[in-house]
């Protein structure tokens, strides 16, 4: 069995295999440059002699195992990595795994392919049809229910379980009237018209609406977006099965966009329990008596959206960057009402369009655009003066969506969105932007 030892790790092979690990008062945390001491080895390949690496330990390795090769080193480290061809035994003190060291991607590379003689034969197509069939073979004649968002991962999801069955297959699309512009439609019409996909949009914005009433408090707002969810889901869950269903063939399946980090995040358990626990939107609850598919469990974001492209769903959806659930009713800081949020909407479109148009969108992770509703700044207009409300621009730059800094947007992107909303837009008579990392800011405002 080949094996790769990282960080501690590497500490704990070499306390099996014989070495010695000390505290020698000399941790690593941080950027710190590591001596490859042998450039042939099966790791470090043709790579430079001194390179950056990602450390965070406070013992090390003073004594590496017998018959190990020691290869690199650092100030704090004298064996900083080793290999043994013979036994396939490979390992290194720091993070390969993070960006920051800049050769990780390589040696973890050399060690599957190498060490570990793996064959590269992971492609968007074969996965794809390989999902196609799990999913074929887990379902068999059943009815499966889809609840789809917009987003990647419900989308490319219920491409793949329609790939596999075809017309068993209904989608529901809740719109609750938070959505941005544009985007039932892109459901309604380009998703469907790529998938061929059975979809129900359900119209639940007066009942969004006349829940949120009134309700100012950011908390409040989020519970019964989240109630509203379930009721409306569940009200459109029973009409598929009513409609859809028949006794041969029950509506036993609930389609989930789980990805493998979510697996990962919930412990890695089975079964009904396990819906989607950071559910945005609210969580469904237990009691719907769905067993679920979720075809995405082992794969990463990237993966799922070159699985997309593959599948045929449309670049927008395969490229759109993370929108919470609740949608525009977190952005609306005050009473969301059908007045506030067409204004935000109109504000949003333009912003999206001026970053896609800049050529941002990869390199934002998201763009909240957020309503000061309660608040008004005074403004001259024409040759009056105006009372509106102040826009905020919050762009993100992120990995992960767990830090985040703001994005050095251009200043002539943003004076191009800044004039088209306050020219387009007149309940909006100031743009400001919003420049605070997260931590301690969070990416949306409420
Ligand atoms: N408006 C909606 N209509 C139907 N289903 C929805 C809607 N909003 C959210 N969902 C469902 O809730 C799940 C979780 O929503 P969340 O906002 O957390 O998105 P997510 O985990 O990023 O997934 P996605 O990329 O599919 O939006 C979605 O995958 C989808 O199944």
């Amino acid at each position: 069995m080949p094996v790769f030892g990282m960080c501690y790790g590497f500490q704990a092979m070499v306390q099996a295999l014989g070495g010695t690990v000390a505290h020698t008062g000399l941790g690593e945390y941080g950027s710190t440059q590591a001596d490859v001491t042998d450039t042939g080895s099966t790791l470090f390949n043709g790579q430079p002699e001194s390179q950056s690496v990602w450390m965070s330990h406070g013992d090390s390795v003073t004594e590496a195992p017998d018959g190990m090769r020691v290869t690199a080193s650092t100030p704090g480290a004298p064996v900083a990595a080793f290999e043994d061809d013979d036994r396939r035994l490979y390992g290194v003190q720091w993070h390969p795994e993070v960006m920051h060291s800049t050769f990780g991607q390589r040696v973890l590379e050399n060690f599957l392919r190498k060490g570990a003689s793996l064959e590269s034969e992971w492609t968007a197509g074969n996965v794809a049809e390989e999902l196609v069939e799990q999913v074929r073979a887990q379902v068999g004649s059943d009815r499966v229910l889809c609840a789809l968002s917009g987003g990647v991962d419900s989308a490319v999801a219920a491409a793949i379980v329609q790939r596999a069955v075809g017309d068993q297959l209904t989608c529901v699309h809740v719109d609750h009237g938070l959505l941005r512009a544009g985007e039932r439609e892109q459901v309604e019409s380009d998703f469907v018209d790529a998938t061929g996909v059975d979809l129900i949009v359900y119209d639940a914005r007066e009942q969004f609406l006349s829940a949120l009433a009134g309700v100012t408090d950011p908390e409040t707002k989020r519970k019964i977006i989240g109630r509203e969810f379930i009721r409306a889901f569940e009200q459109a869950a029973r009409d598929v099965v009513e409609d859809r269903g028949d006794d041969e063939h029950p509506v036993r399946w609930l389609v989930q966009g789980t990805l493998y980090p979510d697996v990962v995040e919930s412990g890695g358990g089975e079964g009904a329990a396990n819906i989607k626990s950071h559910h945005n939107v609210g969580g469904l609850p237990d009691d719907l008596q769905f067993q679920l598919v979720e075809p995405l469990r082992s794969l990463f974001k990237d993966e799922v959206r070159q699985v997309g492209l593959e599948l045929d769903v449309p670049e927008a959806i395969v490229w759109r960057q993370p929108f919470p659930g609740p949608g525009l009713g977190i952005r609306i800081i005050g009473e969301v009402t059908a007045d506030r949020l067409d204004i935000l909407r109109r504000a949003d479109a333009i912003a999206r369009e001026e970053l896609t148009a800049a050529g941002l969108d990869r390199d934002i992770w998201q763009c909240p655009v957020v309503l000061l509703a309660d608040v008004r700044s005074v403004g001259v207009q024409g040759d009056g003066r105006t009372y509106g409300h102040p826009i905020v621009l919050r762009p993100v730059s992120s990995e992960d969506a767990m830090t985040a800094d703001w994005s050095r947007v251009p200043y002539d992107v943003l004076a191009t969105i800044s004039g088209r909303i306050t020219n387009e837009v007149r309940e909006v008579n100031r743009v400001v932007l919003d420049v605070t990392s997260k931590p301690p800011g969070t990416i949306e405002w409420e």
